[in-house]
């Protein structure tokens, strides 16, 4: 992938220091705002290619509609359900979390969370700051029984089902998503033994807050340790003011230790993404992941490029209803992802969907109606790219390839080219029968128009109507006198 420039970067949260120095040590301008309110974000947010943030922030829709700039969006930290990452996708921008950095410390918390529950430590030093010397309530231990060795992490792996019986502790490490959302709920509590402890320094939600009050007050659930709410902070004060509750305000990764690797973390992902060095953490671009070759940008062009010829070529005919794409070759065994994307980026582009482009090209397609299709075959003889449309109840087809560091055309539609077609600068394509006088009358209107020919790619086949194509040295402005001489014709500047 060609690097994205991001040359100014905004943190709205209290994020290392390093994450900054990192940055402007890269050439990469910082500001940092905090405790911005949401009007106060959107205002301000133009101004920016980055963003970086933690879990407060909450990065919704209008924030990246009206981030007109933005390429990015760096979550110092693990969690990004504070992010709208289908809107940041569809609007082509890049989201990318930390996923280690703060993870030893929120572990750590989660055990230090079960040690409180377990020997009621919180509890006894209130009564103990309150002048009291109570030792009754906090002598019923029970010990933790550790979950068996699976096969291969030390752990047995077990459904819900049977595990919510047999767990006198649970806690949970899941990103909150519509299959996490109330793991624990009324039904999963009524399963697990009486007294169960549940800890939850992952997402608010994971375990159903109504439900988890319920358990509480029949004596189902014995104890909750929260780090995290649904609403942060939890205006609903009956779990934080429950006795058996002991809370914290979301300190699961406020130590030095994860701060400082999150904020360098997200600081090196950023700069390793701009010079196109690598692309790490990114939570909605995985397509992107494998373009990070020299290799890979010229097929990436080459495939940007066919979906624009085929779009110029097709452009009366429109819609289209699919988009099929065909690597060819060893090589292109991993290409097949991005190619296909890079073709929808080259079909969709200058038309009315916003910035078209590797990061949200197939969520514009569904939304476009067009279904996209990708395939590879093995092949020893050549490394090809076919991209095929469908348009209107008929398909067109192109083919091409990467020659000598430069993306051709070989095939347009039936066509074989007896020279590959170089994809740059200004083409003119036309379908017409092999004929001296229609070759003569096609330079003639490009020379009453002042414009040069410079290359000529013309069909193997020596009968029918053919594809033919032309490098020229400007567009024609206006190509109607050459769709009279010609069965088809287009234009088109890659
Ligand atoms: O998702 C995370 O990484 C943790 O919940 C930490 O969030 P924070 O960076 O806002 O402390």
């Amino acid at each position: 992938m060609a690097p994205l420039s991001v040359k100014r970067v905004l943190i709205s949260e209290s994020v290392d220091p390093c994450c900054k120095t990192i940055l402007k040590e890269n050439g990469i301008e910082v500001t940092e705002k905090q405790q911005m309110t949401k009007e106060e974000l959107i205002a301000e947010i133009q101004n920016y290619d980055g963003l970086v943030v933690r879990s407060a922030t909450k990065v919704t829709c209008d924030v990246i509609n009206a981030g007109s700039n933005l390429k990015i969006i760096g979550r110092a930290g693990t969690g990004v359900d504070n992010v709208d990452v289908d809107a940041a996708t569809k609007s082509g921008i890049i989201v990318m979390n930390t996923p280690s950095g703060n993870t030893i410390s929120a572990a750590e918390l989660t055990c230090a969370l079960l040690m409180s529950l377990s020997r009621h430590i919180p509890q006894a030093v209130m009564s103990m700051k309150d002048g009291k010397w109570d030792r009754k309530k906090t002598i019923g231990y029970d010990p933790i029984t550790p979950l068996e060795v699976s096969a291969s992490w030390g752990v047995e792996q077990m459904s819900l089902e049977e595990l919510w019986p047999q767990c006198d502790y649970i806690t949970v490490h899941t990103p909150l998503m519509p299959s996490t959302t109330g793991l624990l709920n009324d039904a999963s509590f009524a399963k697990c033994k009486k007294g169960v402890k549940v800890v939850n320094c992952a997402r608010g939600g994971i375990i159903d807050e109504a439900a988890l009050l319920r358990a509480l007050e029949s004596g189902q659930c014995g104890g909750a340790g929260l780090d995290v709410f649904v609403e942060e902070p939890p205006k609903d004060r009956a779990l934080v003011n429950h006795p058996n509750v002991i809370s914290c305000p979301h300190l699961g990764a406020s130590t030095k230790e994860a701060q400082a690797r999150c904020g360098r973390d997200i600081a090196l992902q950023i700069v390793d993404m701009v010079t196109g060095k690598a692309l790490v953490g990114a939570v909605n671009a995985q397509v992107l992941v494998s373009t990070f070759s020299p290799d890979s940008h010229q097929w990436i062009r080459l495939g940007e490029s066919m979906g624009r010829v085929l779009k110029a070529c097709t452009a009366s005919k429109e819609p289209y209803s699919q988009v099929h794409v065909t690597s060819l070759g060893e090589s292109l065994k991993k290409s097949s992802g991005f190619l296909s994307s890079a073709a929808v980026v080259g079909l969709l582009a200058e038309g009315p969907q916003k910035g078209p482009n590797l990061v949200n090209a197939l969520p514009l397609a569904a939304e476009t109606g067009i279904t996209v299709q990708t395939d590879h075959k093995d092949s020893d003889e050549r490394e090809v790219c076919v991209v095929e449309v469908s348009v209107n109840g008929s398909s067109f087809t192109t083919v091409g390839s990467v020659q000598a560091g430069v993306p051709v055309l070989l095939e347009l539609n039936g066509s074989v080219f007896r020279q590959p077609v170089p994809l740059t600068g200004h083409l003119l394509f036309f379908k017409a029968s092999n004929s001296t006088e229609l070759l003569l009358s096609v330079t003639g209107v490009l020379a009453a128009a002042g414009v040069e020919l410079q290359s000529f790619s013309a069909s193997t086949a020596s009968s029918g109507e053919q594809w033919y194509c032309m490098g020229i040295s400007s567009l024609l402005g206006d190509i109607g006198a050459l769709k009279s001489l010609a069965k088809e014709a287009a234009q088109l500047t890659v």
